[in-house]
């Protein structure tokens, strides 16, 4: 595999946190987004984070910040259309910046699990996590043409392109993603 992007999706609106800018909610004393920058950036070559808001603060990191070409906030396969077409190498791996706690070497799973698809998801007890997949950059095509006929559905779209889950161990916690206040003080 040539150059492996990290990414980083913090492009959503944020509703159930009431509007706020969730990749830069804090917990524990930090933006939720640096959780994951913490734990993606040892498994790829360089991370790249995909935000619509507060880019400045984004920047902060170091990293990259990349926004969506589409204004109305289709969802997460915008965020991951408008990265893909940012990549240099051929292959970006994504994660919700509301996942804190992800396992330090899901990144190596998808990779020797992959075969041939491009692009393969997160798959534990028995539930899918679509947004911490890895994808081949050729998928921006088709998936311009889907976002632009009005279609939204992340996993109908991967399995269309071939793709496929990759089962991780059981780690409930590792998989918890932060939606609302509570969550914020239940989970972690
Ligand atoms: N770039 C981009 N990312 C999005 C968009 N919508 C959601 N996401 C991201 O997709 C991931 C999962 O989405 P949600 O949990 O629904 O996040 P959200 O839209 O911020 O939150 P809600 O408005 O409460 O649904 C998060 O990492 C979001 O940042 C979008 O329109 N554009």
């Amino acid at each position: 595999m040539t150059m492996l992007t990290g990414v980083i999706l913090a492009g959503g609106q944020g509703r159930r946190m009431g509007g706020q800018d969730k990749g830069l909610v804090p917990l524990n004393g930090k933006p939720l987004y640096q959780h994951v920058l913490e734990r993606l950036r040892p498994q790829v070559d360089i991370v790249v984070i995909n935000a619509n808001r507060n880019i400045d603060r984004y920047q902060l990191s170091g990293c990259r910040v990349v926004q969506d070409v589409f204004a109305d906030y289709p969802g997460p396969l915008a965020g991951i259309y408008s990265a893909l077409r940012a990549i240099e190498g051929d292959w970006a791996v994504f994660s919700s910046c509301d996942t804190p706690a992800i396992p330090l070497n899901f990144v190596e799973q998808l990779v020797q699990q992959r075969g041939d698809a491009p692009a393969v998801w997160v798959r534990s007890q028995e539930r899918d996590h679509p947004t911490l997949a890895l994808i081949h950059r050729d998928v921006a095509a088709p998936l311009q043409a889907y976002l632009q006929a009005g279609e939204r559905r992340l996993m109908q779209f991967l399995r269309h392109q071939g793709g496929h889950a990759v089962l991780l161990p059981d780690d409930e916690s590792a998989f918890h993603n932060i939606n609302t206040p509570d969550d914020l003080d239940k989970r972690f």
